[in-house]
């Protein structure tokens, strides 16, 4: 959970760790497209975007289980779905998705401060890549990982404490942006400051009842000092 107290203000960046769905993608659209085509094949009803909006963010496998319990699929059909799920998501990953306004130009100017810059999602590895490449983002990142890249996801620490360490710099002096309280828990226990985007997916609670340091209406928005 949350510390009681995090401190109010920011260390000057040496980093900065970008989340990728919520944060720089709106990817909702192909959540819900490849779910319905999911829950179709294994004949059960659809679930609303609605639904998906409020549970995106903690990785694929939970996506999928919790998906699964809305409709009153057995969980037994887990393994089904989950494969199901993959080759879906890789037939039409990018279609129904775009960038947020303001990203791409938020990304020049931190890439301009010339720090090393990495994406860090819950999204598998593999999708990540290849929609940051499709989308014209690739090019911004020196590390991109994914939710299988570790043992444990964000709200856990360890993929930020391990993303800090594969750009060899400090959690302290490192800044994590994203969109989520997934995003801002994972960095406040990995010791990052925390900027949160007001438009992502926070599981239906308003963002700023999440601590961070800085809250932004657009990825070019952010305040560096
Ligand atoms: O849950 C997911 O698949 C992705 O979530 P994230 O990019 O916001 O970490
Ligand atoms: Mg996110």
């Amino acid at each position: 959970m949350f510390p009681n107290s995090i401190p109010s203000h920011q260390t000057a960046p040496q980093a900065f760790i970008i989340d990728l769905d919520g944060t720089m993608v709106d990817t909702l659209g192909d959540f819900v497209a490849v779910l319905e085509r999911v829950l179709s094949e294994l004949g059960l009803p659809t679930v609303d975007r609605a639904f998906v909006e409020l549970t995106v963010g903690r990785g694929s496998e939970h996506l999928i289980r919790t998906c699964l319990a809305q409709v009153g699929g057995d969980a037994g059909l887990y393994e089904r779905a989950w494969a199901l799920y993959q080759q879906q998501y890789r037939a039409l990953n990018g279609q129904f998705a775009e960038v947020y306004p303001g990203v791409r130009e938020g990304l020049e100017r931190l890439r301009g401060l010339g720090l090393p810059m990495a994406c860090l999602t819950n999204k598998p590895a593999a999708f990540a890549r290849e929609l940051l490449a499709l989308k014209g983002l690739a090019g911004f990142f020196d590390k991109v990982f994914g939710g299988d890249d570790f043992e444990r996801k964000k709200p856990d620490p360890l993929p930020l404490l391990m993303t800090c360490e594969a750009l060899g710099v400090a959690p302290a002096r490192t800044w994590m942006i994203g969109d989520s309280s997934n995003d801002a828990q994972a960095a406040h226990a990995a010791g990052c400051s925390v900027v949160l985007v007001s438009y992502g997916y926070n599981h239906g609670e308003p963002i700023r009842n999440v601590p961070a340091q800085q809250y932004v209406d657009r990825l070019d928005q952010i305040s560096l000092n």
